[in-house]
């Protein structure tokens, strides 16, 4: 089954600074749907346009399969890749019916009559939009329009869809319907889905494969769930879920996870933590990074004390800064 291969992408706009893509290697599998996630100006539009052929990299390669699409050398044309790019900005014909606009890709493809018919009916369908085929889109609110431009995208059967923040522009109820689109649209599309966005929440709940990005590095790539679990770093587990990360000095013993134990009493005075190392001080010991989860936190009588900074009603529970005595969050 054909890959979408990055291989040792690098995309170097020739200013002073650093590349706006550096060294990025990845491998989709078809049918993959990646969440590429990370920072403001971190380089993640710069690969999906690489993807799409809208830009050349400076170095390295990306294949479909056994097809190179581009290197530093030549480039395949967008139109000759099978893949659709999704914008924010949904881009649609406004003096164009929702048909028409959806059936658009298949008119310069010299497909009509029956068939068009078809395959815009089907593409509506799925969206559910067949009552608002013969609307313009300035007729239709912005989800309305983000499905129009995901049914032209479907139309194509592309082998690839690339998605640049396309639900950026909608409300927070709007984003977490078109959340359900999304997947049923990956679900019977069958394409290799790349999904640029801010957005970590939405990335988990959409995403098999979540890529995190930072100053043009990829810094990890996982299943969500494992890389909830498994932030490596600190920009990843920031950026992933909610949680604070503590420098705290710990004994070395390996483990990646921390028992209860250790921990409070790393967080307590250093003449306890030192005992924990096996007698020695802590003092010489680096810091390391801990991430600790809002549902790792639990009230209990084994605990230490903790001040409440603030605390915010958010319906089903209430978020609280919480502040430890020696470290801050
Ligand atoms: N055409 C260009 N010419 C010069 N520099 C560019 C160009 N396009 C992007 N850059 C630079 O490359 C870096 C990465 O930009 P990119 O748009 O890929 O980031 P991003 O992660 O998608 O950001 P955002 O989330 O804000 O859209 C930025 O520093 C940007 O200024």
């Amino acid at each position: 089954m054909a890959q979408l291969i990055l291989n040792h992408l690098t995309k170097d706009f020739g200013g002073n600074g650093r590349p706006a893509v550096a060294d990025v290697s990845l491998t989709l599998r078809r049918q993959a749907f990646l969440a590429l996630l990370g920072p403001s100006g971190c380089g993640k539009t710069t690969v999906l346009r690489m993807i799409a052929g809208f830009e050349q990299p400076s170095d390295g390669s990306i294949s479909y399969g056994e097809r190179r699409l581009s290197d530093a050398g030549r480039a395949l044309p967008p139109e000759k890749r099978n893949m659709a790019m999704v914008f924010q900005s949904y881009a649609l014909w406004p003096h164009m019916t929702v048909a028409q606009n959806v059936g658009y890709p298949l008119k310069v493809r010299g497909i009509s009559g029956a068939q068009w018919q078809m395959r815009v009916g089907e593409a509506l369908s799925l969206v559910k939009l067949t009552e608002y085929a013969e609307r313009r889109p300035a007729e239709l609110s912005g989800g309305q329009r983000q499905r129009v431009a995901l049914a032209r995208c479907l139309v194509t059967q592309p082998d690839v869809v690339l998605l640049d923040e396309p639900l950026a522009n909608l409300d927070q109820h709007l984003r977490k319907a078109m959340e359900e689109t999304f997947r049923a649209f990956h679900e019977r599309s069958g394409a290799t889905m790349v999904y640029v966005t801010h957005d970590q929440a939405e990335a988990m709940a959409l995403a098999t494969d979540v890529a995190v990005m930072s100053e043009g590095r990829l810094l990890q790539v996982a299943a969500p769930a494992h890389i909830y679990a498994r932030p490596e770093g600190r920009v990843v587990g920031g950026l992933i879920g909610r949680g604070s990360i503590l420098r705290l000095s710990l004994p070395e013993n390996g483990e990646r996870r921390l028992d209860w134990p250790v921990l409070r009493e790393a967080l307590g005075p250093r003449d306890v933590a030192a005992r924990a190392a096996g007698g020695g001080s802590l003092a010489d010991v680096p810091p390391a990074d801990v991430l600790v989860r809002p549902e790792q936190v639990h009230r209990g009588t084994d605990g230490i004390r903790m001040r409440v900074v603030s605390s915010v009603f958010e319906g089903e529970r209430f978020a609280l800064d919480l502040a430890l005595a020696m470290a801050s969050g």
